[in-house]
């Protein structure tokens, strides 16, 4: 006989059911939320796209570069103004005969340019250059090219040849200091004005050519005084300023064996504070318990040790992935449509090295350090130098702050010795004429390339042309890979002649290209066509 179950049973049977239903439901929402995850990962994975130009005019253009007949010769001419050491030590400490000795080279180097009827060479502060090309069409915006005159000392030892020898080695590389960080930049544009010129040709298009001379150490006294100048006469308004930074990589993004063409659209700020300690001096032999040295020694090692917080993700270096995201590998491809999601992770990988660490955060590098007088004294003061790059998604007084809570000493005094926000993002997007004119020009001279917009880890003397565009481009044409990246600011500087060759023909295809999208470009004030 089957017997049955109460009612009170059976209600709390059933309940019994109801809950484990709303149990098992719930077991299942991981589930659902990861698989609309992976759907939303795997839709922007194969959506991913770079963002075109829409302008036809750009991207029908089939400009040419220079001819390559002159190549060695521009590689000499080159190697001949590497063996001026204009080297900048600190501000106000210059090689400033070496410097005019650079004037005077590139006067009679570049005849073309500096005899021609709508050229006009001005020498800024003493030791600085700006050109102002007269194009046809004075009434449409002028636009600037900027390079620094300066170099960093070089220490020969290592080197495969002396950094002054301008040498050219197998045929194939022109070594010194000043290839890639700038005289390749201020010859490679004077390169392209004197072929450009020597063509019968005049452009359309105004523009200025900007050579500072202690960008090394500030550019206060030419970057800035050429800002100025042009400032007060009117000129307060470029369409758009190229200066050194980025160049054309290979291998160093993983994920993509093409050439990424790295253009920066903002830059790092800059942040120098001092540490100073004031301690009990006094004989070695009865020491005090903490010396200035050792109180200064471990706020440093606190700096050192506590990096400051990932911002990776969150500027403009985002666009840098998304970008570059339909040119890599599925898997990459995941990581870089997906920064939503995937930019802690990747955070993590990135900063196990310093170069794409720089891309992640604030950096902070100890780079002075003073303190004691004899070996039996116990010295009074101590000092530091620290220098920040700040990420363009922190402000400089946040990173103070952070400076202050880490070292946790009042003993520490912290003095700010220069700083500079980061720079606001310049426009990139498929629309804007002035990045997609430089994107073009890049596209017409490198195989294979892609066109990627980054935040620039070091800085540039745009700086102080912040005030006269607000499109501001840092790229120097030429191509890296990885093992080039310790060649900036150290030893076996190079170029390769055909780099050189290319970077001539970028800029050749600048003020060709700047003249096509002059259509497009707005028109300059009364007063400021008197000066062109
Ligand atoms: C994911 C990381 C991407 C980084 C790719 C970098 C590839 C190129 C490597 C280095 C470029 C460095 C540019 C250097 C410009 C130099 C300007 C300068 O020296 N300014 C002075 C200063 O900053 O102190
Ligand atoms: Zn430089
Ligand atoms: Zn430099």
């Amino acid at each position: 006989m089957v017997q049955s179950k109460s009612p009170k049973w059976q209600l709390r049977w059933r309940c019994g059911r109801w809950w484990w239903k709303v149990f098992k439901l719930l077991l299942k929402i991981p589930l659902v939320i990861g698989l609309l995850l992976s759907v939303v990962v795997l839709y922007r994975a194969f959506t991913a796209s770079t963002p075109a130009s829409t302008l036809d005019i750009l991207n029908n253009a089939q400009t040419a570069g220079v001819d390559d007949g002159l190549k060695m010769e521009r590689a000499h001419r080159l190697a001949g103004a590497l063996r001026i050491s204009t080297i900048s030590y600190e501000p106000g400490k210059q090689e400033t005969g070496e410097l005019l000795k650079l004037h005077r080279y590139l006067e009679k180097e570049f005849p073309a340019v500096h005899n021609c009827s709508f050229v006009k060479r001005e020498i800024i502060n003493v030791y600085s250059l700006l050109y102002t090309v007269t194009g046809t069409s004075p009434d449409k915006l002028p636009y600037m090219l900027a390079s620094h005159l300066d170099v960093v000392p070089a220490d020969p030892e290592h080197w495969e040849v002396d950094p002054f020898s301008g040498k050219i080695v197998n045929n194939t590389y022109i070594y010194g200091r000043g290839t890639i960080d700038d005289k390749g930049g201020v010859l490679g544009i004077l390169e392209a004005l004197e072929y450009l010129i020597k063509k019968g040709e005049r452009p359309q298009r105004s523009f200025f050519i900007a050579f500072g001379h202690d960008e090394e150490v500030s550019g206060k006294q030419g970057a800035q005084e050429i800002a100025r100048v042009l400032l007060k006469r009117g000129v307060d308004r470029l369409d758009f300023v190229l200066d050194e930074g980025y160049t054309v990589t290979r291998y160093i993004f993983p994920g993509t064996r093409k050439h990424v063409a790295l253009v920066g659209v903002s830059e790092k700020g800059y942040l120098t504070l001092e540490l100073s300690v004031n301690g009990s001096p006094g004989h070695s032999s009865f020491p005090p318990w903490e010396s200035a040295i050792g109180i200064l020694s471990e706020a440093i090692t606190k700096l050192e040790k506590n990096k400051l917080p990932s911002m990776f993700g969150t500027g403009p270096e985002r666009s840098t992935f998304e970008y570059l995201a339909p040119h890599v590998g599925f898997l990459h491809r995941l990581l870089y449509s997906n920064m939503w999601l995937f930019s802690g992770f990747m955070a993590r990988i990135m900063e196990k090295e310093a170069l794409s660490n720089a891309y992640v955060r604030t950096t902070s590098a100890i780079t002075v350090f003073h303190g004691g007088i004899k070996e039996n004294v116990v010295p009074a003061h101590a000092k530091a130098t620290i220098n920040h790059r700040v990420h363009p998604s922190q402000t400089i007084s946040e990173v103070i702050e952070f400076d202050k809570r880490t070292i946790d000493d009042p003993r520490v005094e912290i003095k700010v010795k220069a700083s500079k926000e980061a720079h606001t993002v310049s426009p990139y997007g498929p629309d804007d004429v002035q990045f997609n004119l430089i994107a073009r020009s890049i596209y017409q001279t490198f195989d294979d390339v892609v066109v990627i917009p980054g935040v620039l880890i070091a800085n540039t003397d745009t700086r102080w042309y912040l005030g006269l565009s607000s499109h501001l481009y840092r790229f120097f044409p030429t191509v890296i890979y990885p093992q080039d990246t310790n060649r900036y600011h150290g030893i076996d500087e190079r170029i390769s002649i055909d780099n050189y060759q290319q970077a001539v023909s970028f800029y050749y295809r600048v003020m060709k290209n700047a003249d096509l999208i002059i259509g497009h470009v707005a028109s300059t004030t009364a007063h400021q066509q008197r000066e062109l």
